[in-house]
Parts: structure tokens; sequence; C-alpha cells
């Protein structure tokens, strides 16, 4: 309105009027600028704190869940690699809602002047209708080819990552993959871009399509001013007035095209943290309402266990009963692929079995609340982390209310054999560890086991201790001489809590001092007692127990 008043009041030669009008008009832009700077500080924060509160809802997501089913699901493959990098679009969203409702306020004021210059004007912010409707069909293509490329994308990140990890650059460099690991890489990345790139083409067909309606809708305008002014002799500023005002209409449909695309982007992201919600809730059909017993005294029970891996053709482990009885060392052997690990993972609670079930001194293990049993069962996995914190700390992980412990610390050590890792650090316990992320000491494979099993013997009187395959990194003599050591420390851990230590391991020399052998083959359990009556029995425990011990004389 001043504008068009300092038009007006310039045509007509009233020098000084014109000249108040423009003050006013630069007022209000230096206003709007200045409101811009404060907001953008205002969201910047906020968009902080939402990027935070949206990692850490994933990663709760991620880590927060009873099972670990839902890895193996290739949707949940397939949603994280999508949200992954969104988590950096928050700022974007922030301020595109903030600019959304200042843009709504324009739009209006904008609307309430065309209309009282004419109302047949007010038909030009209606025509924004159509480029905004088809920008939310452009952004809905864009999010589903997002979801539709998702493999091949998360293949691409793979292998980029496989090859910028120290860890495995001297594998590829003997091998020479490094061509073969850039051409997958190109075909997977070209793969997952034609996707996005033919979403993107058909979205912006779809949003120049919606924006050519409103540019005939906007020439409309202008021929009717200039109607108005031939035809009525309305004043010039009534021109200049419109057009600018047009021109304004113009820039906010796209802006709100763009914003709108972005909030809808956001909202695809929300919804898709929801489908992960979904998948990661594994519904109960018994309550969790049994504590863990105080103390083992019958042991833990296995009647008719079946499971199979989703997605999996076949099950893992079929028809398994068997007790570990309370107090004892049981020893899992077994060929690759048999299923100990499995066998492992269903007794932590990682996995529900698929069929039959596991009791707790006579108590189904699916009643016990799975953070109460986990916090009475330790573990030292094949497959173990490398937490590249300081050496007291990656081994204090293992029991975390006593993770500053030094005592505990070096006790545990001690029992796992694995001070001697700590006397070779230059900072001993506090010597941080790994070059992933800062200049910390590199530890051997072997060393990093130590500590990991370390970790493992954190946890006073578990009910349950597994160690699946603890020791692989390590020299046969290491092994036994540690598996001596644990079997006397285990009796008396055992007599306390009646706790079970069960032991996967490849060395038969190791397990032969278990006081029960089970054999598992192909999923089933085909043989088990001790040593002794397992060699008397002359079935598959003595072939392999042969076999390897034939190799060693
Ligand atoms: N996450 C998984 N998803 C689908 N199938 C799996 C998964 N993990 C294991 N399997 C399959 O289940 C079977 C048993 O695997 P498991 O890891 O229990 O064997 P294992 O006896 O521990 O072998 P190894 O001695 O090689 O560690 C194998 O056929 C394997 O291919």
């Amino acid at each position: 309105a001043c504008l068009g008043a300092m038009t007006n009041a310039l045509v007509a030669g009233h020098g000084a009027a014109a000249a108040w009008y423009g003050g006013v008009v630069a007022l209000l832009a230096v206003v709007a600028m200045s409101f811009g700077n404060f907001a953008h500080v205002v969201y910047f924060e906020m968009a902080e704190l939402a990027e935070m509160e949206f990692v850490e809802r994933l990663m709760a997501l991620s880590n927060g869940s009873e099972s670990i089913e839902h890895h193996e699901r290739s949707e949940y493959a397939g949603m994280l690699t999508v949200l992954q990098p969104e988590s950096r679009r928050f700022p974007n969203a922030l301020q595109s809602l903030f600019d959304f409702f200042g843009l709504l306020l324009a739009v209006v004021f904008t609307a309430v002047l065309l209309a009282r210059v004419d109302p047949l004007l007010l038909l030009l912010p209606l025509a924004a209708v159509p480029p905004l409707w088809a920008g939310g069909r452009a952004q809905a293509v864009i999010e589903r080819a997002k979801t539709a490329t998702a493999t091949a994308t998360r293949g691409a990140r793979g292998l980029f990552q496989l090859s910028a990890s120290p860890r495995f650059g001297g594998e590829l460099r003997v091998f020479d993959l490094d061509r073969e690991m850039r051409s997958r890489h190109a075909a997977l990345w070209e793969d997952a871009s034609r996707g996005l790139w033919r979403a993107n083409t058909v979205a912006a067909l779809l949003r120049a399509a919606g924006q050519l309606v409103f540019g005939l809708a906007y020439i409309g305008a202008v021929i009717l001013v200039i109607r108005n002014a031939v035809v009525d002799h309305r004043g010039v500023g009534e021109v200049i007035l419109v057009i600018t005002l047009a021109t304004q209409v113009n820039q906010q449909v796209s802006t709100a095209v763009t914003l709108l695309g972005e909030l809808q982007r956001m909202t695809a992201t929300l919804r898709r943290l929801d489908t992960v919600a979904e998948l990661v809730a594994a519904p109960r059909d018994v309550p969790a309402d049994l504590a863990p017993p105080e103390r083992l005294t019958e042991g833990i029970r296995l009647e008719d266990v079946g499971f199979t891996y989703t997605g999996a053709q076949a099950p893992a482990l079929r028809e398994v009963s068997l007790t570990l009885p309370a107090g004892t060392v049981v020893a899992v052997v077994g060929e690759n692929g048999a299923g100990k690990s499995t066998l492992v993972k269903l007794l932590c609670g990682l996995y529900r079995p698929s069929s039959g079930r596991i009791l707790v001194d006579g108590e189904e293990l699916r009643r016990i609340p799975v953070e109460q049993w986990r916090e009475r069962a330790s573990a030292g996995f094949q497959d173990f982390v490398r937490y590249e914190l300081a050496a007291g700390t990656t081994v204090g992980l293992g029991d975390v209310p006593r993770i500053d412990d030094t005592a505990a610390v070096r006790d545990a050590l001690e029992r796992a054999q694995a001070a001697d890792v700590i006397e070779r650090l230059p900072d001993g316990l506090d010597t941080l560890l790994g070059r992933s992320y800062a200049d910390g000491a590199e530890l051997s494979g072997g060393q990093w086991q130590k500590l990991a099993l370390g970790r493992a013997l954190m946890r006073q009187n578990p009910l349950l201790l597994v160690l699946d395959e603890p020791t692989a990194a390590l020299d046969p003599e290491a092994e036994h001489r540690l598996f001596e050591r644990y079997a006397a420390q285990a009796v008396q851990v055992a007599a306390a809590t009646g706790g079970i230590t069960l032991l996967v391991s490849h060395r038969f020399s190791t397990v032969r001092m278990a006081d029960l052998i089970v054999v598992v083959d192909d999923g089933r359990i085909v043989e088990s007692g001790d040593h002794a009556s397992l060699m008397a029995a002359r079935g598959l425990y003595a072939d392999l127990f042969e076999l390897q011990a034939g190799s060693y004389r």
C-alpha cells in the first residue's frame, strides 16, 4: 500500500509525501530483515536440539529393544539407510516451519491488498493451489524413490566404509581389490542415482506444470489491471502495486512449494521413524512378571526348542532338548554353521525361540524381564566389539555400575589373564585405545580379545556366563592355561550362585575339561555327556577329537 501511495504521490508531483511513504517502505524492509536474523539464531539452536533428540531416538530404537531380530530385516536396514542422512535436515525443516508461518501472514496480507484493488484479483492466490498440489506429489515421488533405492545406497555406502577402513586395508591390497571395489561401488551408486534421477525428473516436471498454471493466472492478473487502468482510468500507482504484488505472489508460491517439500520430507522421516519403532517392538504374548532367581538350583532347561532366523529357509535349531545343570561348565562343539552361536543367543534372550521353551529353574525365561535376565548374565562374543576408549573403561563396560572401580577392572583382567596387555600400554588403564577417532594405542587381535574376555568377567556372580569362541585369537597354549585357571575359579563361583558357564570352542583340548559337552550338528543335539563317555561312545565327538588330536601329534 505504501509502495502504491508513494508511486501515486511521485506521479502527482507530491515529493514530500512520496519521501514519507518511501521512508516507511524502507523501515518495514529493515524490520523484516532484522527479525529474520534473530529468528535464524533461534531456529539454529532448536534444530541442534531436535537433531540430537532424533539421533538418540534412533539409537535407542536400534539398541534398546529386547530382541536383535529386527537387524535381520531388510525393511529395517532400508529405513535406517534413508533415515541416517535425514537427521542433518532438521535445520532446513525448522527454518521451513518458521518461514511457512511468516509466508502465510504475507499471503493473507497480499491477498487483502489485491482484493482492495479488485476482488477478481483474489483468484491469483487461489491459482497457487495447483503448484502446491503438484509440489506435494513431486515430493511424494522423491520419497518413494528413496525407499526403493535404499538397498543399492546401502550397498554403496558399505563398500565405501570397507575401502576407507584401516582394518581392511591390508586384505584389499593383497588381493588388489581397489579397482574391483571402486567399480562395484560405482555400479551400485549408478543404480541408486538412476532411480533418484528419474524421480527428480518426474518431480521437476510436476512442479513445472504447477507453476505453468500459476503463470497463466499471473498474466491474467496483469492484463486485468492494465485494462482497469486504460478503461476505468485508474492510477498508475495501482498498476505498479498490482504488478509488484503479483510478482510477490509468484515468489510466495515457489517459496511455499519449496517449504512444503521440506516439511513433507521431514514428515516422511518421522513416519519412517515410527515404522522403525513398529519393526523393533516385539509384541509379548505372556507378561514379563518374574524376577530372575537369586541363585540357580536346578539349572537351565531347553524343551523342544526350534529357531528359524527371519527370512531364512531352514531352521538354525530344531527340537533341541537339553539341561544345563546349575553350577557346571558346559561346552558346545560342532562344525561351522551347526547352530552353536544361535543357541548361545537364545540363552542370552537376544532372540526368542520360534518353538519350544527355555526354563530357568523351572520358570519360563520369557516371563523374566529381559533386562533383568541380562543383568544376571555376561558374555564374551565371537564378534566382540573393539570399544575405542580408555583401556580400563573398555573392560569396565562389562559392569557399568563399577566402570570406574579400578580394583574390579584389574581383578577381571587378572582372571582373563589379560593383565599383560595393560602392562605394555604407556598409561596403563588410562591409555586410549584405537585410532579410528583419536590417536590411541593400537592392539593386536588377540590383545583386543583378551580385553573382551576381561569385560565378560567383570560381572559378579552371573547366573549365566557365555564364552563364545572367546579365545579364538589366542594361541592354543594360552587358551589351555586360561581355561585351567578359569575352571578352578568357576567351581567357586558356581558354589556361590549355581551359575552356569557355557563355552563354545573349536579346541577340543579346552573342551575336554567341561562337566558336560554338547555336540551340535545341523541344528540338532546329536550327543552329550562328559569327555570320557563321549569318547567311549565313539560318535561324532570322538571322531572330531581324534582328528584334532592327530593334527597336533
Ligand atoms: N543372522 C542370521 N540370519 C540368518 N541366518 C543366520 C544368521 N546367523 C546364522 N545363521 C545361519 O544359522 C545357522 C547356524 O549359525 P550359527 O552362527 O549358530 O553357527 P555356529 O555353529 O556358531 O558356526 P561357527 O562355528 O561357524 O561360528 C547357519 O546355517 C547360518 O547360516
